[in-house]
C-alpha cells in the first residue's frame, strides 16, 4: 500500500514543527522509499478557516506543543473539526521540559475521536516558548536522533509487523487542570491576561504580526493589541531587534521558576 504521509501541527516557535517534519519525513522514507510528505501547518489563524479531511490512505503525524500541562485551549476548536475517516495517526506533543502531564492522551483522545486510529504517541521536549534558556536550542542532535528511531520503530510496526493497533500514551483520564503558576507566597495567579510590550527599537516591519497565531497584533501599530495573547512566544523570539518583551512581574516570576527548577535535561518519550 502506498501511504500518503503528512506533517500537521501549530508551531509558534518552530520546535514542534521541527520534531513533526523531521518523524514525518523519516516514516516516508521508510515506507514510500522517498522523504517527500504534505505539510499541514495550523499554526496562523487563516489555515485554521477551513475543516481538514483525510482518508485510510493517509498516516498524519501530528504535533502540538504543550500548554499548561494540556493541548492548547484556543486550538480544540478546530481540532475537533479535523476528520480522520479511518487515516492512521502518530500523536505528538512537545514541551518545555517542565512537564507534558496530559496533553499526548488528550491530543490521542481527541484524534481517536474525530476517526484517526493513533497507532504510536510521542513526547519531545523543545526550547520553552517563554524562555531563552530552559532547553535551549532543542530540539537538537541528539533529540533528532531520537526523531529517527521513532520513525524506524513506526516503519517495523507498520510494514514489518503488519500492526496498526491503537497505542496507550502515559496521562490521566479524567486530565488534570490546566497548570497553574504561583506567586511568592504560593498563591496562584492568572497570568492569562498579560500581553507583550513593545519597546522603541520597534521599526513596525510587520513581521510580528505575520507571525502571531491569534492574529492579535495590529499591523499598521505592532504595539496595539487588537485580540488575546496566548504568551506563545512568537513575536518576542523572532523580532529582527528584540523589541517585543514582557514585564508582568508575575509572568517574569513563573519564568525565572521553570528556568531554575526544571534545569535539569528531560529526555523524549516514545510510545507505540
Ligand atoms: C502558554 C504556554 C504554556 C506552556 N506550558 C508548558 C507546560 O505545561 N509544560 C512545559 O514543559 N512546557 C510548556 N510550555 C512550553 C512549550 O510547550 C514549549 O516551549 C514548546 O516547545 C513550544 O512549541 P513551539 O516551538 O512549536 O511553539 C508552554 C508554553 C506556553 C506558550
Amino acid at each position: 500500500m502506498d501511504w500518503k504521509v503528512t506533517a500537521m501541527y501549530f508551531s509558534a516557535t518552530g520546535t514542534t514543527k521541527k520534531i513533526i517534519v523531521g518523524i514525518a519525513e523519516k516514516l516516508s522514507e521508510n515506507i514510500n522509499g522517498e522523504r517527500k510528505v504534505t505539510i499541514q501547518d495550523f499554526t496562523l489563524p487563516d489555515s485554521r478557516q477551513e475543516p481538514k479531511q483525510f482518508t485510510a490512505n493517509d498516516i498524519v503525524v501530528f504535533g502540538v506543543p504543550v500548554y499548561a500541562g494540556r493541548v492548547p485551549n484556543v486550538l480544540l476548536k478546530y481540532l475537533n473539526s479535523v476528520a480522520g475517516n479511518g487515516a492512521l495517526a502518530i500523536a505528538v506533543t512537545v514541551y518545555g521540559n517542565r512537564n507534558y502531564d496530559d496533553a499526548l492522551i488528550e491530543l490521542t483522545d481527541i484524534l481517536q475521536a474525530n476517526g484517526f486510529t493513533v497507532i504510536a504517541g510521542g513526547a519531545f521536549i523543545g526550547e520553552h516558548s517563554f524562555s531563552k534558556t530552559l532547553a535551549k536550542n532543542r530540539p537538537d542532535d541528539q533529540d533528532m536522533a531520537i526523531v529517527k528511531e521513532f520513525a524506524h520503530q513506526l516503519k517495523v510496526k507498520l510494514i514489518d509487523q503488519n500492526s496498526v493497533e491503537p497505542v496507550e500514551v502515559s496521562g490521566n483520564r479524567p486530565y488534570r487542570y490546566y497548570y497553574i503558576p504561583k506567586n511568592e507566597q504560593g498563591e496562584p495567579v492568572d497570568i492569562r491576561k498579560v500581553t507583550p510590550k513593545t519597546n522603541d527599537r520597534c521599526t513596525n516591519c510587520g513581521l510580528c504580526t505575520r507571525l502571531c497565531p491569534m492574529g492579535s497584533i495590529d499591523s499598521e501599530e505592532a504595539s496595539k493589541m487588537k485580540g488575546i495573547c496566548i504568551k506563545c512566544g512568537a513575536c518576542v523570539k523572532s523580532c529582527p531587534v528584540n523589541a517585543k518583551y514582557y514585564d508582568d512581574k508575575n509572568y517574569i516570576r513563573h519564568k525565572e521558576e521553570l528556568e531554575i527548577d526544571f534545569s535539569h535535561r528531560r529526555e523524549p518519550e516514545l510510545f507505540i
